[in-house]
């Protein structure tokens, strides 16, 4: 069985976790605040930086080229292409450049970040794409899963974002990373699966906290 068969049985049950939060679900029916919504754009953008690191440190770790220049590849995209489109996205929402440049990360934006940074800097090329791929791969479930319900993908605010997610380009990104992700774990020990299964899980789960930290506004505890 390939790495990324196992990954897809064992997390099935936090995946449908995800897939049904309320803030998932209001994407899809289109009823999600707005506010929520504007709360998540922000907080993403601050996520997408250090997202893009995480592929810079890809290229550092790989050990052929063509690995290498795909990496490249997704920063140079992620940074010039990605963040661009969310800048514009986000004007739909009355976020402005400033607001976006100058936001703070919220407890749970910088606890993923943070945490997907050190296993990248401190592991393996296949370390890294464990922690990363739950990112590409759990969007792309939901972009796909979003698509097929009525009307979603022409909604008026949601609709854009559910057509970057589901479409076929963005599929064969997180195709790659699994498909890498196989080689480099194909005949590896079990105690290493389970360490990449660990790290698979944790971020898996920090998807999570990301949709419910959007849908409950979170900020940090008031204290001034
Ligand atoms: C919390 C959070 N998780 C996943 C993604 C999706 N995503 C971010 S970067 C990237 C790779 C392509 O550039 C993908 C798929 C997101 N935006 N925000």
């Amino acid at each position: 069985m390939k790495f990324s068969e196992r990954l897809y049985e064992k997390l099935q049950p936090i995946w449908r976790k995800n897939h049904t939060h309320p803030f998932v679900q209001g994407l899809g029916d289109g009823t999600l605040d707005k506010e929520k919504f504007r709360y998540f754009m922000i907080q993403d953008y601050l996520y997408l930086i250090d997202y893009a690191k995480l592929f810079a440190i890809g290229a550092v770790k790989a050990t052929d080229v063509e690995t290498m220049g795909k990496f490249a590849g997704l920063l140079d995209s992620t940074l010039n292409e990605e963040m661009s489109l969310h800048r514009q996205y986000a004007k739909k929402f009355g976020i402005t450049e400033e607001e976006l440049e100058n936001a703070e990360p919220a407890p749970t934006t910088l606890a993923y970040t943070h945490y997907m940074l050190h296993v990248g800097q401190n592991g393996t090329l296949a370390d890294l794409l464990a922690a990363l791929l739950p990112c590409m791969w759990s969007y792309w479930e939901i972009g796909k899963e979003l698509n097929e319900i009525p009307g979603a993908r022409d909604h008026e605010f949601y609709g854009e974002w559910i057509q970057m997610y589901s479409s076929d380009e963005f599929g064969n990104l997180a195709q790659w990373c699994i498909n890498l992700l196989d080689e480099l774990t194909d005949g590896k020990k079990e105690e290493e699966l389970e360490k990449l299964e660990e790290y698979f899980l944790n971020t898996t789960r920090f998807e999570y906290l990301f949709w419910d930290m959007s849908y409950h506004l979170q900020t940090w505890p008031k204290d001034e």
